[in-house]
């Protein structure tokens, strides 16, 4: 059965993260999740959460569902690249997404969330759509919700059309061809060590010549903004007056009423152009001058992230078939 679920902003200034409704369990229990194909944990704000790390987070209590089962002795805990993490015990329980059910998914229940997760309060937990061998529970790795539903699905895909400012969507076992411009450009995924991770051609700064090169990264709906090399994002920042790599902002800033390049990047013989209000991220705070880019360098990260300020410019399809690919295509 095939699915089809919204990708919600958290937050109508910017494009923080992105939630998509599911249920669990029975009766069903409605959690938004962000869905994270840089991880590979089903993590949920559970009745196990301390009560003081929980603020205003939806809960999911095992408990009080008909269908949920321990998962005796299995327990998980996850670090972020951005510092943050979460730590608990497993169940399986029914969990339902856009349509399509899976009846025994692992669904993680934190029992420790750090600040980060706790200051949210539109995010309820985690749904990795990475590969399985990331999924942290221990003695026994997890499959994630994809790959679980993937032999129901009419096709082993899901796509990602995420919105800048607004509601995108997930599908799930299809490619709705409504949602994309041209051809989809498929491309080779290394699966190791678990992130869906290609090699784009190259990149151009607004209507520069292009300047072909391998940039190795990786597509990634939970992370906010996009991190390339050092060299990608010196030459796109140095075509805006005032554009700073500012080691108090932790990261490049730029006078708000700056006149902000479009960034391209390679797919193949193809591309994807990443409009300049994307990459016109945020104020620092509510009425600065001072704005923070969505293209930031990946020099201190140790890998590239192409985050949801690349990802909402294109229309992405994540294709689960053996071997994995990464199709890209303008919408
Ligand atoms: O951890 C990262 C990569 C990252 C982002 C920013 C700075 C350094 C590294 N993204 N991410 C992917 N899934 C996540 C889930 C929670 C938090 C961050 C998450």
């Amino acid at each position: 059965e095939n699915g089809s679920a919204a990708a919600i902003p958290i937050d109508p200034r910017f494009d923080i993260a992105y939630v998509t409704p599911v249920t669990i369990g029975t009766p069903p229990q409605t959690l938004y999740l962000d869905f994270d194909t840089g991880s590979s944990d089903l993590w949920v704000f559970s009745s196990h959460t301390p009560e003081s790390q929980v603020r205003g987070q939806r809960i999911y209590s095992p408990e009080k569902s008909s269908t949920a089962k321990l998962l005796a002795g299995h327990t998980w805990s996850i670090l972020y690249g951005d510092g943050s993490g979460s730590l608990g015990n497993v169940y399986t329980d029914n969990f339902t997404v856009g349509g399509v059910t899976v009846t025994s998914q692992a669904v993680q229940t934190a029992q420790q969330v750090s600040y980060s997760f706790t200051s949210q309060s539109e995010i309820h937990g985690l749904v990795g759509l990475g590969f399985s061998t990331l999924n942290t529970v221990f003695p026994n790795g997890q499959l994630t919700f994809f790959d679980n539903a993937k032999s129901t699905l009419d096709s082993p895909v899901f796509t990602a059309d995420l919105k800048w400012k607004k509601e995108g969507t997930y599908d799930f076992g299809f490619i709705d061809e409504t949602k994309y411009t041209g051809e989809i450009t498929y491309l080779p995924v290394q699966t190791d060590p678990g992130y869906w991770t290609f090699t784009s051609s190259g990149y151009a700064v607004g209507d520069g010549a292009f300047h072909p090169a391998s940039i190795v990264g990786i597509a990634d709906t939970g992370t906010s903004l996009t991190y390339l090399p050092a060299e990608v994002v010196t030459s796109y920042w140095g075509q805006v007056d005032g554009a700073v790599d500012s080691d108090y902002y932790g990261g490049y800033v730029f006078p708000c009423s700056s006149k902000l390049p479009s960034f391209t990047f390679g797919v193949g013989p193809a591309n994807i152009t990443i409009p300049a209000s994307y990459i016109n991220y945020a104020q620092i705070t509510e009425g600065s001058p001072v704005c923070f880019g969505g293209l930031q360098s990946s020099s201190w990260l140790g890998v590239n992230i192409w985050g949801d300020v690349a990802l909402k410019a294109a229309f992405v399809v994540f294709n689960g078939a053996n071997p994995p690919t990464i199709g890209w295509a303008k919408k």
